[in-house]
């Protein structure tokens, strides 16, 4: 901290020439911010010279410090701790463990998954609300950590909470996030590992800095998308992993050697985008059902594609579109089908955004392709079989959207706690009435149930060739999924409730529950909707089942 102030000095700066105010032993110049400070200028001047701790956490989140302190901060009070700190990054701002640490078990009981697994991570991490965060963040064992996948875990919440969260709101009402992020995570490693195939070093530039590619596993990938997610906002996460973590990993299992040396380096780098685009105006979890149309030409060197696409998440940003296609007949079902890698400098490729609901910054895109000239080489996979192509993606994406699910489930709850504990009504905290205690309750043993389950899968997949556990466990992934999105869609609606007023207004203290109840229905319906995920669920699983043996 560069400067300090004693309190009568700052007492001096109370009128509106010259406006400074205390927070948390910091001083602050709101002389000029005043005339712009969305709760008024008067209320600020009421307070000029004085310490307003107390007011300011009434009416604002840690976001709000965090986004104006470059701008308006001049220094702290003299003798104060804040005074001689220097600024501790945010990720290790977790409080000292106050209880003994639980004890770290033997490294080969903790183990199970082999050699990677070395030990446990039982660091506390995190704000320790309650359930706020995974049991292995609060000290709790844990069969699927080490000390990895806790590195990865600061790194990545130092990142989101300097560079991402103070902006996020305003990113998301402007529907697009700057396009250095997306770079930057290209930059720190990070978008090598979030295809749901392992660590992509071989065409990777750049490495992540906590976990070494041979260390990479599916919960580092779990790791990664539940801390993004915790910026509350579905169009942030599918702005920077929604198409690249759908759209490439067709082509790293099933494109060319050509392809895929053009295209993976240039996506995983940051350098590039890519996208997915399945669903069209009429078909949508009815794959089967897709018209747009891929003709090979009469010297057998290219495709002529038309259709539409519709929903296309990062669609307008796009470089590639990873495309299902109908190549056979009319009426030939889902054996008709293919993928094939569309770019933009094709001609005849048009792209319009859509206004959706929620999930606004992440592009959600109408396409359109119009003769289309495609080589042949850009096929993913074979002709017509592009349906095992599309099913094979289809567990990496619920996983993702699980993930970030119950992370925004929890974020709905974990806001609602700490709200909760500061708004007084009748006299009392809200959380001291019962009534607001069974809401959390319900909210926190759906989350930990979906949660633990979510581990369980993902330790199972990691367990699995990829076609026994697309067999195996693509039942229950289904069922999980609408797990997920229903606890999401209960968490947010019993957080606006707690909220009140301010969880109905866009922006202020219930800006991340305000907006993730407008984005439920955009996890609900894709990527497989409630309704064909509880049938998948049970037909698929008896199926596995008769497989195995059941006697009924
Ligand atoms: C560093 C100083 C401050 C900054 C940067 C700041 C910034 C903001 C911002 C950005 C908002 C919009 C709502 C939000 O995004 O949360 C807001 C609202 C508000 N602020 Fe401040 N503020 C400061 C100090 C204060 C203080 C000291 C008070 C009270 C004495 C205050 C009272 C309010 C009120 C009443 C609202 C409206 C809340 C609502 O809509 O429910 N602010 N402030």
């Amino acid at each position: 901290m560069s400067k300090t102030f004693k309190a009568d000095e700052v007492a001096s700066h109370k009128t509106a020439d010259s406006l400074w105010i205390i927070v948390d032993d910091e001083v602050y110049d709101v002389t000029k911010f005043a005339d712009e400070h969305p709760g008024g200028k008067k209320i600020l001047q009421r307070v000029g010279g004085k310490d307003a701790s107390k007011q300011f956490w009434k009416y604002h989140n840690e976001g709000i410090l965090k986004k104006y302190k470059p701008k308006l901060l001049l220094g702290a009070i003299e003798g104060s701790a804040k005074a001689s700190a220097a600024p501790a990054p945010a990720a290790a701002a977790a409080p000292k463990p106050v209880l003994p640490k639980p004890t770290p078990k033997p490294a080969a009981a903790a183990a199970p998954a082999g050699e990677k697994k070395k030990s446990e991570a039982l660091e506390q991490f995190g704000s320790m609300v309650p359930y706020g965060d995974p049991a292995w963040y609060q000290g709790y064992h844990s069969p699927y950590y080490n000390e990895t996948h806790a590195a990865l875990r600061a790194e990545v919440r130092q990142w989101i909470e300097e560079k991402v969260e103070p902006y996020v709101t305003e990113w998301d009402e402007a529907k697009r996030v700057p396009e250095e992020i997306y770079q930057d995570m290209g930059k720190r490693g990070w978008l090598a590992g979030l295809v749901g195939a392992g660590y992509q070093a071989k065409y990777a530039k750049y490495q992540c800095a906590s976990v070494k590619p041979e260390q990479w596993d599916a919960f580092h990938e779990l790791v990664l998308t539940d801390e993004i997610s915790r910026t509350g906002s579905g169009g942030f996460v599918w702005n920077v992993i929604g198409g690249f973590g759908i759209g490439l990993p067709p082509v790293i299992k099933a494109a060319t050697q050509s392809v895929k040396d053009r295209v993976i380096p240039a996506v995983i780098n940051g350098e590039k985008r890519i996208c997915l685009a399945i669903t069209e105006p009429d078909a949508g979890s009815d794959v089967a059902g897709l018209t747009t149309t891929a003709v090979k030409t009469p010297d057998g060197k290219h495709y002529i594609v038309n259709g539409e696409k519709k929903w296309i998440t990062n669609g307008i940003w796009a470089d590639f579109f990873t495309v299902a296609v109908r190549t056979g007949p009319e009426g030939s079902g889902m054996n008709g089908v293919s993928v094939l890698l569309i770019e933009k400098t094709m001609p005849g490729v048009t792209t319009r955004k859509m206004d959706c609901s929620g999930i606004w910054s992440s592009g959600t895109t109408y396409i359109t392709f119009e003769d289309v000239k495609v080589p042949v080489e850009n096929l993913i996979g074979k002709e017509n079989q592009g349906f095992k192509v599309i099913m094979t993606n289809f567990n990496h994406e619920r996983l993702g959207i699980v993930i970030q699910c119950n992370r925004f489930a929890r974020v709905c709850y974990e806001e609602a706690y700490k709200y909760a504990n500061k708004r007084k009504t009748f006299g009392k905290t809200l959380i001291s009435h019962p009534v607001i205690r069974l809401k959390l309750a319900n909210m926190a043993r759906k989350i930990e149930g979906t949660h633990n389950w979510l581990e369980n899968i993902t330790f199972q997949a990691e367990g699995m060739a990829e076609q026994e556990a697309m067999f195996r466990l693509g039942g229950a992934i289904a069922a999980l999924k609408l797990d997920a999105t229903q606890t999401f869609e209960f968490c947010a609606r019993e957080a606006v409730q707690i909220f009140g007023g301010l969880g109905y207004t866009r922006g202020g203290q219930g800006a991340k529950v305000e907006r993730l109840y407008r984005e439920v229905r955009g996890y609900a319906i894709p990527g497989g909707s409630e309704e064909i995920m509880a049938d998948l669920s049970i037909r698929q699983a008896h199926k596995v089942h008769k497989a195995l043996g059941m006697k009924l």
